[in-house]
């Protein structure tokens, strides 16, 4: 597989009224084609501030951050994004707020194509029979696959999931992360995943990216490898313990809690 998404020594600093705020220090991340990466790391060391340099929503001060080998210049429409708060429009039904991108983004799909192209994915997440409602009249969860079909309707190369799951309770967001696997298989892309749920990280990505404490540079990788999607069950077997350890491990030298010498 080659890199699809790359990031180099990527440093950043607001401008803030005290001065410049470092952000990230360092960064450094490769994904693959048809990877998913999962990004963990302290509250505030800058994990959404990446995912806004790889969607070229803005630039680092230093450093590179490519798709393809292409610098990111600005917002492109080969990336598709969802937030924790799914920001669905209340006065367009869910079928119409899935197809809102398609009338944004130059040559999407038009009309039937279009309609056709939101009711599959809908479907595929489980909403089918729900494309009139209004969002208000969905659960916090099917909010959130709507969401995730109008990040995925104009066939993005990339999504960039911004802790998507992160305000539904423990049993909607197991499914959900089961529903990803099976749209990942049917609609096929290369994510990047926001999250502080060690076990959402392990369930979904193929590498998990540990960052440091802000400003961040990329501290540990662990690479997970599996030739299926992987079932609830293997969250508890001893495998998943030893990895979810040794990230929570992580975590804590990210958050200087204890020392890597200490953890030797
Ligand atoms: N536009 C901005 N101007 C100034 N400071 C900012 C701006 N955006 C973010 N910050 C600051 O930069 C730091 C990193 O923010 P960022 O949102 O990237 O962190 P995060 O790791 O995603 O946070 P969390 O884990 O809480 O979601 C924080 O201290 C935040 O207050």
């Amino acid at each position: 597989m080659t890199s699809l998404i790359d990031i180099k020594g990527v440093r950043h600093a607001y401008k803030t009224a005290n001065g410049p705020l470092p952000v990230l220090d360092g960064l450094n991340l490769s994904v693959p084609e048809g990877g998913f990466c999962a990004v963990v790391g302290p509250s505030g060391c800058g994990k959404s501030t990446l995912t806004r340099l790889v969607a070229g929503l803005m630039k680092p001060d230093e450093g590179e951050v490519t798709l393809h080998g292409e610098p990111v210049r600005g917002p492109r429409s080969t990336v598709g994004m969802a937030f924790q708060n799914p920001v669905l429009l209340e006065w367009r039904s869910i079928l119409k707020n899935v197809m809102l991108p398609l009338e944004i983004v130059p040559g999407g799909l038009k009309g039937k194509a279009a309609e056709d192209r939101a009711r599959y994915l809908l479907s595929l997440v489980g909403l089918e029979g729900f494309e009139d409602k209004r969002p208000s009249e969905l659960s916090g969860g099917m909010r959130q696959r709507a969401s995730l079909c109008r990040a995925l309707v104009h066939q993005p190369e990339v999504l960039i999931l911004d802790e998507p799951f992160g305000a539904l309770d423990a049993f909607t967001r197991e499914d959900l992360w089961q529903t990803m696997h099976e749209v990942k298989a049917k609609e096929p892309f290369t994510g990047v995943l926001i999250t502080h749920d060690l076990r959402e990280s392990i369930f979904l990505g193929d590498q998990v990216v540990v960052l440091s404490g802000r400003p961040a540079r990329t501290q540990y990788v662990m690479e997970i490898s599996r030739d299926k999607a992987p079932s609830l069950d293997d969250l508890y077997t001893p495998i998943a313990a030893e990895r979810l350890n040794t990230l929570r491990h992580q975590i804590e030298i990210a958050q200087g809690r204890v020392t890597e010498e200490a953890s030797a």
